[in-house]
Parts: structure tokens; sequence; C-alpha cells
């Protein structure tokens, strides 16, 4: 995971024909984060998408070294699949199978491997997100709102996975509305919402 690197310069975000934010620079290498901060709508989101290439950049340039694991709103798993099926599914083309398991562990749901996607709650659906960027392997985390949903204990699992990824050379951009342990993280601030 060495050498992992996320750097925007002077980008801007069009959506919808709306200038969101132009201007936007900033570089994180391995072992850092940033959490991006501002209001509903002003364009966190879109953000993250820019950094995972989902996106392109009205202005500016994007780039990145290592792969990608965005986790947003969308669980992308199998609803009809087991949890654990489902995570293994992505671990396979992401060539870590052995990933899943300690997966799993580290947002406390081995107990729910054989349980389906679809009957999962709110809380469990959001870590089992979690638990897919952190199997994938994947140095960069792009990381939407990763505690909504989450109870106290599971928000602890976050922070943990959170810091033994940038340990371990990873690298995070978080956009979040609530609190998060990110030691050392830089705020990337988005203006007010026009
Ligand atoms: N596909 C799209 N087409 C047009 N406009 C879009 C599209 N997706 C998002 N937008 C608009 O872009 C703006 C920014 O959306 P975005 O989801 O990035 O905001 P956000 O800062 O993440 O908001 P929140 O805090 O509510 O999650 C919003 O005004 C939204 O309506």
């Amino acid at each position: 995971m060495t050498g992992a690197r996320l750097e925007f310069r002077g980008v801007a975000c069009m959506r919808g024909g709306r200038l969101l934010f132009e201007g936007l620079g900033f570089a994180l290498g391995a072992g850092e984060a940033a959490l991006v901060t501002g209001p509903n709508g002003i364009g966190k989101s879109s953000l993250l998408r820019l950094a995972a290439g989902l996106l392109l950049p009205a202005a500016g340039i994007v780039e990145r070294d290592g792969g990608i694991a965005l986790a947003d709103e969308n669980t992308a798993l199998d609803p009809q699949a087991s949890l654990g099926d489902a995570l293994a599914f992505w671990a396979r083309l992401d060539g870590g199978i052995d990933r899943v398991a300690p997966a799993l562990d580290a947002m406390g749901l081995a107990r729910l491997a054989s349980v389906p996607v679809r009957m999962l709650s709110t809380g469990q659906r959001k870590r089992a997100t979690l638990a897919r960027a952190i199997a994938s392997g994947a140095p960069i985390w792009l990381l939407d709102e990763p505690g909504n949903g989450l109870d106290a204990e599971s928000i602890g699992r976050l922070e943990a996975a959170m810091a033994t990824h940038r340990a371990g050379g990873g690298l995070l951009l978080v956009a979040s509305h609530q609190p998060l342990k990110l030691d050392g993280a830089r705020t990337i601030s988005l203006g007010a919402a026009r």
C-alpha cells in the first residue's frame, strides 16, 4: 500500500448546470486524512465522486495513485445474497477473499455473515458498506457520511478501522456532518450553499 496519493489541483465542480465549487486544491499522501465539511447540498458527495473518477471536473485536475473504495449511501451489495457471499463477490474481484472475515470482524458483523443483505438494519447495512471498503484492500478510502445510522460502539469500530487503514499506509477522504476521531486530519471546508 505504499505511495497512495490523491491530489486535486484547481478543481471546479458543476452539477445540473450549477457551479458548486471551484479552485479546490489539496493533496493527501499515505497515512493522511481529510474531513470534508459544509452544509447540505454544497457538494461534499460530489467532491467524493470526483475523487472516485465517477464525475469529471469542470476545470482542474484530479490525480490518484492507488485503488479506490467508495462507501456512500449505496451498499453495492447484492440484497438477495448473504452478507458473507455479497462481500466475497467483491473481494474475489479485488483479489482478496481472505480479507472478508477480518473486515466482518472489524465492523462487528461476523455473526451476521449468513443473513441476507436485504434483512440488515440501517446501521448494519452501513457497517456492511464499510466492511466492503475494508475488504477491498484499496489504499484510497472515500467515505460519505460513514457514521450515519451507527451507534456509539459502531462509531468506535469505524474510527478504529480508519486508524488501522492510515497506519497501514492508506489515505482517507471523509465527508461527515458528525464529529469523527481523525487524528491530524485536515479539514476541507466547502462554503455556503448557493
Ligand atoms: N446528478 C445530479 N444532477 C444535477 N444536480 C445534482 C446531481 N447530483 C447532485 N446534484 C446537486 O448538486 C448539489 C450538491 O450535491 P451533493 O450531494 O454533492 O451535496 P452534499 O454536500 O453532499 O449534501 P448533503 O450534506 O445533503 O449530503 C445539490 O444541489 C444537488 O441537488
